[in-house]
């Protein structure tokens, strides 16, 4: 089922274009979406999570345009959203924090609420800091706490700006496992520069570049799109894309390789670079034509 359908979004902020002509589909499952910093990443993720209406194009929330005041509504009935900024009370403690969120998202009957407010604690491992106030949580905790509050009432689509930013190894295990089950179930819509989160936990994902779709696919075709564009060799090449030292010693490249290079299978990373450098190059060699 389309969750999400959204045609030729566009935002401009003053001068600076973020979006143009972003058209994409969500279903139920997990949709990474990369790009590097200023690609729009955050801007569309606010236009679908209601925050901030688009300048152009349409966009559809199970049908619901959020466009209008009731579609509006209808669409944040539905929705958990964990902002790149979560504002937090630092007085609350963990548990008003989540109380007031899942007030604010109509769960009126206290005792069920509080049910559900444990519930999405325990899922992001805050059970015993329940009852810590907000302003002595460590960064990780409070990231765990604004997942938190885009869990509580079980939502269909779940919104999640750079969510494993801050989280420590264990933790982003966690994370990746609560993600994963949700994703049997839901829609999420998972914002991140971290290619290992997409490659564990994404069925499709988007690529925004300069406020553009560059790619819309699974992650096996988003590595593809590097398939005889890797190689690896004892020195750094300067013709290539992309390329660094790895553990090995050996430099990993990114590119056009040179005859007889020795090719290695592209990550996701590698396709990423692949698209991304590219437009990069095309836009600094249309820079240096004018
Ligand atoms: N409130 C704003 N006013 C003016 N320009 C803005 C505003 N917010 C974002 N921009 C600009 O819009 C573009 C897209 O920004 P956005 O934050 O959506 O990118 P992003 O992909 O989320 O970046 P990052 O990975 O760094 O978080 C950038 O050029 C940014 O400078």
């Amino acid at each position: 089922m389309t969750a999400v359908q959204a045609t030729g979004l566009a935002l401009r902020y003053g001068r600076t274009t973020a979006l143009e002509d972003v058209t994409f589909t969500l279903r139920t499952g997990v949709t990474g979406l990369l790009g590097p910093n200023g690609a729009g990443k955050t801007t569309l993720l606010r236009i679908v999570a209601t925050a901030l209406p688009a300048d152009g194009g349409t966009l559809r929330v199970f049908g619901h345009d959020p466009s209008t005041p009731p579609g509006r509504l209808a669409v944040r009935r539905l929705l958990g959203y964990l902002p790149q900024d979560p504002g937090f009370h630092p007085s609350f403690t963990a548990f008003e924090f989540v109380d007031y969120v899942a007030i604010l998202k109509e769960l009126t009957h206290r005792a069920t609420r509080h049910t559900e407010v444990a519930r999405v604690l325990s899922a992001v491992g805050l059970d015993d800091r329940r009852r810590s106030r907000i302003r002595t949580l460590s960064g990780g905790m409070k990231q765990r706490l604004a997942l938190a509050a885009a869990l509580v009432g079980d939502p269909d689509l779940v919104i999640l700006d750079e969510p494993t930013v801050g989280l420590d190894p264990e933790q982003r295990l966690r994370f990746r496992e609560l993600i994963a089950d949700l994703g049997e179930r839901k829609t999420v819509l998972l914002s991140t520069h971290q290619t290992e989160d997409v490659m564990s936990l994404c069925q499709e994902v988007v690529v925004l570049d300069r406020g553009r779709v560059r790619f819309e696919g699974t992650p096996t075709e988003l590595a593809g799109l590097a398939a005889g564009r890797v190689w690896t060799s004892a020195a750094r090449e300067a013709g290539a894309l992309a390329s660094w030292r790895t553990g090995t010693g050996l430099h990993r490249h990114v590119g056009d390789p040179p005859s007889g290079a020795a090719l290695v299978e592209p990550s996701i990373e590698d396709g990423y670079l692949t698209l991304v450098g590219a437009a990069a190059e095309a836009s600094a060699i249309a820079g240096g034509a004018r």
